[in-house]
């Protein structure tokens, strides 16, 4: 199939044509190669995934599209067009947000701050415009609490959002983590291990999660995560690494049946 048709998952999802382009990446650090002349593509509503075992290049992948590091080869493309070297905030203000593997909030502030920081993108008047029109800002105000609103009532964290974060349990704090990204309005939404450090329970609240928040709001998703079960059932495709190198790409069913994938996740020996 073409990446540019878009096309109706078995779920009645509609997947568009590609937004995000990796194409032929190498990252090194000194003399170790992180990512080894890999490629993958990205489309419009997906749910994409990135597995691998330990020190496969997952984070450093997600760094590359997110603009922590800039490859030493090849290009990124997005939304058509090549990306020039950026900075992490420009590739935010792109419309890339991400969440974290260590959970990076505001401790001391309530869950709806932190969500409200995640807002900052949206919010276009300036301080001199907020100043002659005020109903302009108050209007932008209005519009930004709606929407941190729904994001607060679909992720089901009413109860908490006078609450400081720093007294939150793990869970919840990853599920703040997710609003606060997910106010930005993202076009691509980067999560970095969602489930890490989860139980089982918190976890599939967690997939739920990132099902819905794919369904509702149509976020295209790329998720990093090394535990291969996890992922299967939540994404349209995967892309499987293992030393740098790209060893998988497809639907999860392919994906399974790959027998370089089953050797690396075996721990099969290396030529
Ligand atoms: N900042 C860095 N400096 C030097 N080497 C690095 C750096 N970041 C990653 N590496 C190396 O690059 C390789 C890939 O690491 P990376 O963290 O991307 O893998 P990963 O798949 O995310 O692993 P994990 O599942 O354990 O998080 C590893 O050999 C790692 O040691």
């Amino acid at each position: 199939m073409s990446t540019q048709e878009s096309y109706v998952t078995d779920d009645g999802r509609t997947i568009g044509p590609t937004v995000m382009e990796m194409k032929n990446i190498t990252l090194r650090f000194g003399g170790v190669k992180a990512i080894t002349d890999i490629s993958f593509d990205i489309r419009e509503g997906e749910i994409r995934a990135i597995i691998g075992p330990n020190g496969a290049g997952k984070s450093s992948m997600l760094n590359v599209i997110s603009g922590f590091y800039v490859p030493q080869e090849g290009e990124v493309w997005y939304k058509g067009k090549k990306r020039p070297p950026m900075r992490p905030y420009q590739v935010a203000e792109q419309g890339i947000a991400r969440t974290f593997q260590n959970i990076a909030l505001f401790e001391g502030m309530t869950v709806l701050d932190n969500v409200m920081t995640g807002r900052l993108r949206k919010m276009n008047a300036s301080l001199i415009s907020q100043a002659i029109w005020r109903g302009k800002a108050e209007k932008e105000e209005i519009e930004n609490r709606e929407a941190v609103e729904k994001i607060i009532d679909f992720l089901e964290i009413q109860a908490i959002r006078k609450t400081p974060v720093g007294r939150l349990p793990y869970g919840l704090k990853k599920r703040v983590e997710l609003a606060r990204a997910l106010a930005a309005e993202p076009s691509i939404l980067l999560l970095d291990e969602p489930m890490a450090g989860m139980n089982v329970e918190e976890k599939e609240d967690m997939s739920r999660f990132i099902l819905d928040m794919n369904d509702e709001f149509g976020t295209t998703i790329a998720l990093i995560e090394h535990d291969m079960g996890v992922v299967m059932d939540l994404s349209d495709r995967v892309v499987v690494m293992d030393y740098g190198k790209k060893i998988g790409d497809g639907t999860p069913d392919e994906v399974r049946n790959n027998q370089a994938v089953i050797d690396a996740y075996l721990g099969v020996a290396h030529d």
